[in-house]
């Protein structure tokens, strides 16, 4: 039996990772008491007892757990920011070439990606790593996302339903240094941070990450027809991603994208939408799925040597 522990099982991330382990026969879970799981002594030993640890826990905790451990087999799976740009840890996104894939299967230390992150970064690495994007490139960003992405305070916040000032769509992180900016810039392959602003809006998951940009901005002679192919050539063997036809409408409902079509998968949906002058690619994920505990859980899979997609749905 695999041994794991998550740290952090009362949160959003942590309990979502529980429903996934615990239709594994393979995996025994280690339980920590629920008056105990703040307790540094009992998280250590449970910890080193593990052969996978998922932090599911905000940074500072994260990153204290991380002290603890002292098993050298250990693996840790982190759903947390703390890491994301370190050497020394796998960014947990094998989508992003083979040779990251490997790196994902022998790592001792591995960071999921932020959910807005996995869905910019997947809009855009394949441009810039085939030369046709410049590094340079000017990029516009924004995300629509539902309200579960913020945990479990925010959660709260929108369903005790008492504020009416949630009813509408809310963008943030207005001074335009979102925590995902680093990640973003250096997965991508990017020389500079793009103009990135997140939306919450009232409903509970699903998420929308639209980028924005000119074809003037981008190798000679490619426009919307080239970038859809481009993205569709790269991912033609990745289990989760998907790359919708080009400006198709069967994509739309009367006109409308559906932001909430990728819940409760594990899929990343990619569409690009456009004409000679101007250019968008929106990448859809579930935020609670590809966006943390369902790439958390894809990592685990690659680490362990078993099929990526055990438990997981496309
Ligand atoms: N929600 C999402 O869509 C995503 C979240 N993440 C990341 O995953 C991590 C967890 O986020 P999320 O699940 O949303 O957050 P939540 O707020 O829902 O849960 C965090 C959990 O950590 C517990 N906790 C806090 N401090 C400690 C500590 N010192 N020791 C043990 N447990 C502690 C909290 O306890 P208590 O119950 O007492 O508050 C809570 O149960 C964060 O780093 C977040 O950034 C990543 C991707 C997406
Ligand atoms: C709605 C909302 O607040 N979402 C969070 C992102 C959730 C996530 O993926 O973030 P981390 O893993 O980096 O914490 C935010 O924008 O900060």
């Amino acid at each position: 039996m695999i041994k794991v522990f998550v740290d952090g099982q009362e949160g959003t991330t942590g309990l979502k990772i529980f429903e996934y382990l615990a239709a594994r026969s393979e995996i025994e879970i280690l339980r920590i008491d629920e008056d105990k799981r703040k307790d540094v002594a009992q998280r250590r030993a449970l910890i080193n007892a593990s052969d996978v640890t998922f932090l599911c826990l905000p940074d500072t905790a994260a990153r204290e757990s991380v002290t603890l451990v002292d098993n050298p087999d250990t693996c840790i799976i982190d759903a947390s920011t703390a890491f994301r740009t370190q050497n020394d840890w796998a960014y947990g996104l094998p989508e992003l070439s083979p040779a990251q894939r490997t790196r994902i299967r022998t790592a001792q230390r591995i960071a999921v990606p932020g959910c807005h992150a996995s869905a910019f970064i997947l809009s855009v690495h394949p441009l810039i790593a085939k030369g046709i994007m410049p590094p340079d490139c000017p990029l516009s960003s924004h995300s629509i996302t539902g309200y579960s992405g913020g945990g479990k305070q925010m959660i709260a916040a929108y369903e005790q339903g008492e504020n009416p000032l949630l009813t509408s769509p809310r963008p943030y992180a207005l001074g335009l240094e979102h925590k995902h900016l680093p990640e973003m810039t250096l997965h991508a392959g990017l020389a500079a941070a793009p103009i990135f602003t997140p939306i919450v809006a009232s409903f509970y998951q699903g998420l929308a990450v639209t980028t924005c940009f000119y074809p003037r901005h981008l190798a000679r002679g490619i426009g919307p027809q080239q970038i859809q192919a481009v993205l569709a050539e790269y991912y033609e063997n990745e289990p989760f991603i998907r790359v919708a036809p080009f400006n198709h409408a069967i994509n739309l409902d009367e006109g409308f994208f559906n932001v909430q079509a990728s819940n409760s998968t594990n899929r990343v949906d990619l569409f690009v939408f456009g004409n000679q002058d101007r250019i968008i690619v929106i990448a859809r994920l579930d935020n609670l799925g590809k966006g943390a505990s369902g790439a958390a859980i894809q990592c685990m899979n690659l680490r362990l040597g078993v099929n990526e997609m055990t438990g997981l749905k496309t």
